[in-house]
């Protein structure tokens, strides 16, 4: 590699407020966690400029997952270890000493995840106002303690206590470990760590029967503790042991971390620099109720969280039961301990082999569908094998436990698949929603009257799993047929074709193939910095591609219209719709009624007099990419209201701030000849003076051609006929050209805006 190839990046760094107006505008709403702003004015102060080479960065990198991965996973570790207690502490009989009956034990488990549920949208927000390492820390020391407390317990509902407090604490990991996690690495070297810490979750499987082996040994015989409260007792003692070593460890964020004050403070803004890659494509902070709505449109949203709930139901089930499943195969309890141990191999083993595989053929459903076959197998063999056949019986279990490999891949699968601030916290959400659903029902499948079989718990986790595997298929060929489409909407746009997942590249591979990609995209004249690589993650054959709108500029389209009896109103709904479709952002607005009130109550009127959106405002006008104006007839001509607005802009005339924007108009009239075209034509010489560029319909919507009916809809946009006494309601045919209208308009804006990014202009 030349030594200019080697440098990994020589940038000018913008200050936040240039990267994000939007941001800029709104003063920062809390003190702690600020860490992204701190971290663009260390690199302003730095100059704005920084050079270093692969070789040092990935000299940091090691650093950033020693300090940072390392404290995770123990964390993660001891999280599991105290989730797990109660099923090592069931083995030595915790129900008969604690006289639990009925579904009392499963509710020890399940009572967790509840917890979990309740209190992770609390941590979220706690992590906004607490700094994130002494959040974990406050938490990861009240968990133990809870622990460490629940070897006092002798009956249902200070065990039940006990365990609904540490799920309680423990909610914190989760939304922590995604900030955290965030804010260190790049996208596509998140899956790794991701799975780094789930490693660590098998770690328990070996180290917390281990642990109570020798706990279940050393107090065999002791007259002052039981064996399952020695291992509350142990286990929770641990894990407060840890916590001084995890708060040695973890930095609370790149800006301030101790571990980066090498080379005169250079391993800093080299740790920062390296993620201004992730903020590319993050436009805004604000919460976007919009994207809400389309993420509960976007049907792989439920696929998704039917995945997630099948994953977590037999992992809740087992997680919770493994232990009385294989003391029922008939060993003695230290024996079935022990035989816990293989489990957390199968995961480790497992989980590397897959992601061997996957980086090998760079596709991950299918690995994920082969992986899945196995819990089926085992499932389905632990029903049929006789119970005299204590081998069988535990190899079946094992074969099973390859369930343990399913959720992190499916973490590092559809953990890039959402883009866009307010839609992936949406996502994400909902995935931890089924996730802990799944964890909830899991154990309650499995009656105590049915021990040791559990058959009906084993037939649910077998039910679970087909339906994922079906699922895993049928996203990977989704997903194939999206991206197939966007491909086609990225050549047609003058990209390169045949994108690929960089979050399954090495450093190496991803640097090398950048630099192809490049390379290509110079040689069609485009400008490489306009095409981000997070665009690229959403947009291979193993990511969702759906989000095309990280390097498609998504257009801010303003629907303005004035309506006073209903009808223009009706078709600028029918627009919204259509606009919103095409991906655009989309700004309703109205204009202000201008007639007295009683004049207008007079003639009928009166939607004009409770505008549905905030009325316009020239300087809302300047935000848009292109708006379309929806006016219906007064005279032949646009009505006073909108002409009011539109005289009102002369200060965006004399600043040329609209040139360049796009317009389009839709109306309304009493009748077929009464203005449908010439309200069109009035509004013109105004998007001419302006400088604004007007797209009109043409032919391209049924309603303009047709001639079978009295209908509106001409070539300069859509409209309807409201009947002599304004009786009709716009039809089909013309709901259809408004929609069709707004569609088109914000593809148009759209394509318009990517092409200009693209070339740079
Ligand atoms: C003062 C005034 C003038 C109008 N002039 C016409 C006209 O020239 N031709 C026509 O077909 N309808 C005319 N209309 C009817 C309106 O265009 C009709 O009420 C409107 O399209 C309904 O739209 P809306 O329900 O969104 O308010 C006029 C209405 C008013 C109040």
């Amino acid at each position: 590699m030349d030594e200019k190839k080697d440098i990994v990046s020589v940038e000018h760094l913008e200050a936040p407020e240039l990267r994000d107006a939007e941001h800029a505008s709104s003063k920062p709403k809390y003190k702690a966690n600020t860490q992204l702003d701190d971290a663009a004015r260390l690199l302003e102060e730095a100059g704005g400029h920084i050079e270093y080479s692969m070789a040092e960065m990935k000299k940091v990198l090691r650093r950033i997952d020693f300090y940072v991965c390392f404290p995770m996973c123990i964390t993660y570790w001891i999280q599991q270890m105290d989730k797990s207690s109660v099923s090592y502490a069931a083995v030595f009989d915790l129900q008969k000493h604690t006289n639990l009956h009925g579904t009392q034990y499963s509710w020890l488990s399940s009572v967790v995840y509840c917890a979990q549920l309740v209190c992770q949208p609390i941590s979220a927000y706690a992590l906004i106002v607490f700094p994130v390492k002494y959040w974990v820390m406050f938490n990861m020391t009240m968990w133990s303690i809870c622990t460490i407390c629940t070897t006092a317990c002798k009956s249902f509902v200070p065990l039940l206590i006990c365990r609904m407090l540490l799920g309680a604490f423990e909610a914190t990991i989760m939304p922590s470990f995604i900030l955290i996690t965030q804010m260190w690495w790049l996208r596509r070297e998140q899956s790794y760590r991701t799975i780094a810490y789930q490693i660590a979750n098998s770690c328990a499987a070996i180290f917390g029967p281990l642990m109570s082996y020798g706990i279940g040994r050393a107090t065999e015989r002791s007259s002052t503790i039981l064996e399952y409260q020695a291992i509350f007792l142990f286990i929770g003692a641990v894990s407060l042991a840890f916590v001084p070593i995890v708060w040695w460890l973890l930095p609370n964020s790149p800006t301030t971390a101790r571990f980066l004050e090498r080379n005169g403070g250079r391993d800093r803004l080299i740790a920062i620099h390296r993620l201004k890659e992730n903020n590319t494509g993050t436009k805004t902070s604000k919460f976007k109720w919009a994207q809400v709505w389309e993420t509960y449109r976007d049907p792989k949203t439920y696929m998704w969280a039917a995945m997630w709930f099948c994953a977590a139901c037999p992992s809740g089930g087992i997680g919770a039961f493994g232990g009385l499943i294989t003391k029922g195969f008939g060993f003695s309890t230290l024996n079935t301990i022990l035989m816990q141990i293989p489990t957390g191999c199968i995961g480790i083993v497992g989980l590397l082999t897959s992601i061997y595989i996957t980086n090998r053929i760079k596709m991950r459903w299918p690995v994920l569908a082969v992986v899945t076959i196995f819990p089926i197998a085992g499932g389905v063999a632990l029903t049929q094998v006789p119970r005299s056949k204590p081998g069988g019986l535990m190899a079946a279990y094992y074969v099973a436990y390859v369930f343990a490999v399913i959720q992190p891949l499916l973490v590092s699968w559809c953990n890039l698949n959402a883009s866009g601030t307010t839609k992936r916290v949406v996502t994400t959400a909902t995935m931890f929603g089924a996730l802990t659903i799944g964890n909830i029902v899991g154990p309650q499948v499995y009656f105590a009257r049915e021990a040791p079989s559990y058959l009906t718990g084993l037939y649910v986790d077998i039910a679970c799993w087909c339906i994922l595997l079906i699922l895993i298929v049928t996203m990977g060929f989704y997903l194939k047929y999206l991206n197939r489409k966007q491909e086609a909407r990225r050549v047609a746009l003058g990209f390169p074709a045949g994108l690929k997942d960089m979050s399954i590249m090495s450093h190496k591979e991803a640097e090398e193939y950048k630099q192809e990609l490049n390379a290509k995209l110079r040689a069609a004249g485009m400008d490489p910095d306009a095409f981000n690589e997070n665009a690229f993650e959403d947009l291979t054959d193993f990511e969702n591609p759906h989000f095309m709108s990280l390097n498609v500029v998504r257009p801010k389209i303003g629907i303005i219209y004035y309506s006073m009896y209903g009808h223009t109103g009706a078709l600028a709904e029918a627009a919204i719709r259509g606009a919103e479709a095409a991906g655009a952002e989309v700004r309703p607005y109205n204009f202000q009624e201008t007639l007295p009130a009683d004049l207008v109550k007079k003639i009928g009127g009166g939607s004009s007099l409770e505008p549905k959106h905030p009325i316009i405002t020239p300087e809302a006008l300047v935000e848009l990419d292109g708006f379309i104006i929806g006016a219906p007839t007064r005279f032949g001509r646009m009505p006073a209201q909108v002409n009011a607005f539109l005289d009102s802009t002369g200060a965006q005339y004399a600043q040329g701030s609209l040139i360049g924007k796009f317009a389009g108009t839709f109306t309304s009239s009493n009748t077929q000849h009464g203005g449908q075209e010439t309200t069109h034509l009035n509004i013109l010489p105004y998007f001419v003076h302006q400088g604004i560029i007007y797209v009109p319909n043409g032919y391209q919507f049924k309603a303009t051609g047709d001639t079978a009916t009295v209908h509106g809809s001409s070539p300069y946009g859509a409209s309807t006929v409201a009947g002599g006494d304004g009786s009709f309601k716009p039809s089909a045919l013309e709901l259809e050209a408004a929609e069709g209208q707004g569609k088109y308009f914000a593809n148009v804006v759209g394509a318009y805006l990517t092409g200009k990014a693209a070339i740079g202009k």
